[in-house]
């Protein structure tokens, strides 16, 4: 284990950590410590390490890798097998076994479950290697404060990767960024962070420095909301802070397994993995019931007694899908290792590809995913509308002193564009850093920098020769603006007319105001209260091209049957224009976050079925429309690259982001496209749809066929007074199964990419595999009526073992058929090509008819020496049950081009909406 970095005890320094669990003491401890005093445990100083002693902690400690970027061991992963609800029943099936000395049947549920969790711990860690080498693209760096050496007066911000911190380390965090360990702040302004991942809380949180030293907390709870510390894995949504680092890597509290967020509770329940486990649970249930169930109706009817255990416990084990995760992982693996290879896409979530097949509704964010976020400004007006440079210079200044008094002054894409603008005239395009000399006159005092939640930021300016009068500028969206400014309701009403117009030309807008203010008594500083009665100033509007490929991905994306929806912090106009510039038509209402405030759940649900476009959005009305989709039933993907873009990722079916989003959007993303996003987007949805298509198809084969095969050796088992089949030939013809099984995971013809999103229900696969069981069954059923025939009735030992022979042979050649057909109900006019499926069907077809032939025959004691007569009736069921299993088919697909879905996948979830998987004739998706 590699070594972990904490805390020291009291006066000690920096010591190795002894366990992953030690640093929660340390980081305990040092809750109760006000900055200094924490940084003298460290020995460290707020001037930051020297480089030697950075170096040395690094090599004492080790990487500051985050969890999510460790692989886990091969035996983790065994491990983590065992844990599946299949295995688990298998596993005490084989205790059943044992306990009534059935040592066969034992060995061979033991061997399975040895070679499903080794097959899916290989898939995992295939697909693990080939993202590998894409995940360096996604490191983050971090500002550091270092010094070069001791002597050194001043010391040096620079940018660190991630990995090179070590405890002490004085790292400065602004917008965007992402908590790179577990810090103490040492200094902060207006900081907002985001602890979701750690507490799946998913509001911010406001941290600051502990002025005194702050009251120890008493668990992992209070530890989360100590407002001085934050944590490895939470990210700033807002504002800034300088902090000391006091633990990383595998000492962290994430790394110490205290994420409770999106990483690991989306991983296990991703709208995909909610159906399997949906499906699976269900047969978990009847295999359990399988057994007491038999010996109780055993017992009522035909009185085998005990004898009968081995029997039921061999056809609970048939029951299983022990292939199931095996086929999953390989399938999946699949898809992500060919999009990183070549797409350079990374999946960072495997069961995110099929939730991003079933997609049939996709939000985005406005800028930067579908304009560029390189925005120039086009005017300055005042409130009377006339070209103003005043009204730009206020704007200038305050963009200058939020960012130069934030703690990592990195300027957003708009206060870059006013800084240019106001150093180099209206409109310009060169680098200008530099804010007119009139601006630079000015001081700053302090500065609540941009929020997305608020809206707007603020700095508190002090002009030269007037040092007791505090100027307060505020900028920011022009709703938000307003509503502080002291204006007649008249007044406010003409301005916000005047800004609608010219965000109705898809302009993108600021609102500048200010007020000044007497020096404060006490030296309080200014805050949110005093951001009230301004006085208007003006309108900054600028403008921001549309990405290039956006429009032509957006319209394939329609043909494909998603839904496209835009929600964005920007004014209505200004969205609704540039919806109709990527050639969507915007509909005929907008929702507003005021309309979105007064809406209950329920009735969100029913108008973000029917808006398309969704403006003035702060992060949590974001994430409400998403939420709201989905318990509309729509599986829901949201694509952002901002941190006001975060809650919504978190509430989404299927996160997506582009490789240059901020680095919290990455760390929640499910899939992070390439530089391209949209080129990208296609080709994980088509890689999506195919997944899902297989897994689809993989389910309806197997588990048909398997409860099929259940529903009829059990009755047989009460109709004859001998067992069908013998417990080991139960489990050969499983074993035989199960492996023809596995070529759904290399079957490589696979299906054509669906022209409509391909969704797994719980309740449309169990009705399906409830339907064709009970086929299959009676299939089963009529062969036993022949075999009866042919032994006709005989229970002695050689008519039992003809009788064995002969369904052995009927059983897998009707699983190889089942095989064959149904796999193919997606292209049922266009029968799939044979592949890897249809080879293993062939395969099975033929041991069933040879096996018994072979010496193995008597062995597992059967005799197959049927009449030709007992043949042709066997053809005859077969050919029966061949015709009939089409016929059905043939309606399901029928059925589902009339309701728009696939037999066996989903059905749609509201009115007019289509999620099938049936890419021949599913209808449009209805329109927002
Ligand atoms: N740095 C800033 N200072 C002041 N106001 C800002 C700043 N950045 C954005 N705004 C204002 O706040 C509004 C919301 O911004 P936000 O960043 O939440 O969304 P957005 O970038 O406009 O759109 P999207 O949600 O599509 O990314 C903007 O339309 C703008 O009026």
């Amino acid at each position: 284990m590699p070594e972990t970095a904490g805390l020291s005890r009291r006066g000690e320094g920096p010591v190795r950590a002894r366990s992953e669990a030690a640093p929660l003491e340390h980081a305990a401890g040092l809750a109760a410590h006000a900055p200094l005093a924490a940084l003298r445990r460290l020995e460290a100083g707020p001037r930051g390490l020297t480089e030697a002693e950075a170096a040395d902690r690094l090599a004492r400690y080790g990487e500051n890798s985050p969890p999510s970027w460790r692989t886990p061991s091969l035996w983790r992963r065994l491990c983590r097998g065992v844990r599946d609800p299949f295995t688990a029943v298998l596993l005490c099936l084989a205790v059943v076994s044992t306990a009534v000395g059935s040592w066969g049947t034992a060995g061979v549920i033991a061997a399975l479950v040895t070679v499903s969790c080794v097959l899916r711990a290989c898939g995992e860690l295939r697909a693990d290697r080939s993202v590998a080498g894409l995940r360096a693209l996604l490191a983050g760096t971090v500002t550091v404060v270092r010094r070069p050496d001791a002597g050194a007066a001043r010391p040096l911000p620079r940018e660190l990767p991630v990995g090179d911190l070590v405890p002490g380390d004085v790292v400065r965090l602004g917008p965007g960024d992402l908590v790179p360990a577990d810090v103490l702040l040492l200094r902060s302004t207006g900081l907002v962070v985001h602890q979701a991942p750690l507490t799946g809380e998913s509001g911010p949180l406001s941290k600051h420095r502990a002025d005194a030293a702050a009251v120890p907390p008493a668990g992992d709870t209070e530890l989360f909301e100590q407002p001085h510390l934050c944590f490895q894995g939470s990210s700033v949504v807002a504002g800034g802070g300088t902090a000391v680092v006091i633990a990383t890597g595998a000492a962290t509290r994430l790394a110490a397994g205290h994420g409770h967020g999106r990483g690991r509770v989306r991983a296990a329940h991703g709208a995909f993995d909610r159906s399997v486990r949906g499906v699976a649970w269900t047969l978990v249930r009847f295999m359990l019931l399988t057994p007491p169930l038999a010996l109780a109706a055993d017992a009522a009817v035909s009185g085998h007694g005990v004898q009968i255990l081995p029997f039921a416990v061999a056809v609970a084990v048939s029951l299983t899908p022990e292939m199931l995760p095996v086929v999953m992982t390989a399938v999946l693996a699949r898809g992500a290792v060919s999009l990183a290879r070549e797409h350079r896409l990374i999946v960072r979530r495997l069961s995110a590809l099929p939730d991003l097949g079933a997609m049939d509704v996709l939000c985005l964010d406005k800028t930067g995913t579908l304009t560029q976020d390189r925005p120039v400004v086009d005017q300055a007006l005042n409130a009377d509308c006339a070209p103003d440079p005043a009204v730009l210079r206020w704007a200038a200044l305050n963009a200058l002193w939020t960012v130069q008094l934030a703690e990592n002054p990195v300027p957003d894409a708009l206060d870059e564009a006013v800084l240019r603008a106001a150093a180099h005239g209206v409109g310009a395009a060169a680098d200008g850093s530099d804010a007119e000399p009139g601006v630079e006159a000015w001081e700053g005092v302090t500065a609540l920098p941009f929020d997305p939640a608020r809206r707007l930021s603020t700095a508190v300016v002090r002009e030269p020769g007037r040092p007791g009068v505090h100027t307060l500028v505020v900028k920011g969206a022009v709703d938000t603006v307003l509503e502080r400014c002291a204006l007649p309701e008249a007044g406010r009403e003409a301005l916000r007319a005047a800004a609608a117009r010219y965000a109705s030309d898809g302009l993108r807008l600021l609102a500048v105001a200010t007020a000044e203010r007497g020096h404060r008594a006490g030296g309080r500083a200014m805050g949110v209260a005093d951001e009230r009665g301004l006085t208007f100033v003006g309108l900054v509007t600028l403008r921001d091209s549309l990405t290039e490929e956006a429009p032509e991905a957006l319209r394939a994306l329609s043909g494909r049957g998603v839904d496209v929806k835009i929600l964005t912090g920007d004014d209505l106009g200004t969205a609704v224009r540039t919806c109709r510039e990527l050639g969507l038509d915007p509909g005929d209402d907008v929702l507003t976050a005021r309309r979105l405030d007064a809406l209950g759940d329920e009735e969100l649900a029913r108008e973000a079925r029917r808006v398309r476009v969704f403006a003035r959005c702060t992060p949590r009305h974001k994430a409400r429309v998403v939420s709201a989709l989905r318990a509309d039933g729509r599986t829901t993907g949201f694509l952002g690259d901002g941190v006001n873009d975060l809650a919504a990722l978190r509430a989404a079916d299927v996160a997506l982001c582009p490789r240059d989003a901020v680095a919290p959007a990455r760390e929640s993303a499910d899939v992070v496209l390439g530089e391209r996003p949209f080129a990208g987007l296609g080709h994980a949805l088509d890689a999506g749809r195919r997944a899902g298509v297989s897994l689809t198809a993989y389910l309806r084969v197997t588990l048909s066929s398997q409860l099929g095969n259940a529903l009829a050796m059990l009755a047989a088992a009460l109709l004859f007074p001998f067992v069908p089949m013998l417990p080991a030939q139960v489990l050969v013809q499983n074993l035989f199964f199960d492996a023809a099984q596995l070529a759904f995971a290399f079957d490589r013809s696979g299906p054509a990419s669906p022209r409509r999103p391909a969704a797994l229900r719980t309740g449309q696969v169990l009705r399906f595999i409830t339907a064709f069981g009970v086929l299959n069954a009676v299939a089963d059923l009529a062969t036993f009526a022949v075999l009866a025939l042919t032994v006709r009735g005989a229970a002695d030992a050689s008519g039992q073992a003809l009788f064995h022979a002969g369904w052995f042979t009927e059983n897998l050649l009707t699983q190889a058929m089942v095989m064959a057909l149904l796999r193919s109900v997606p292209r049922f006019r266009r029968p799939a090509p044979p592949g890897p499926v249809g080879l293993a069907a062939l395969l099975l077809a033929a041991t069933g008819i040879l096996l018994p032939l072979t010496t193995l025959g008597p062995l597992l004691g059967m005799v197959a020496a049927l009449t030709p007569l007992s043949y042709a009736l066997l053809a005859l069921v077969l050919l029966l049950y061949g015709a009939a299993l089409a016929a059905a088919m043939r309606r399901c697909a029928r059925e589902g081009s009339s309701t728009g879905e696939a037999p066996g996948a989903g059905a749609p979830r509201s009115t007019g909406e289509a999620a099938g998987a049936d890419c021949e004739a599913a209808p449009p998706v209805a329109r927002g």
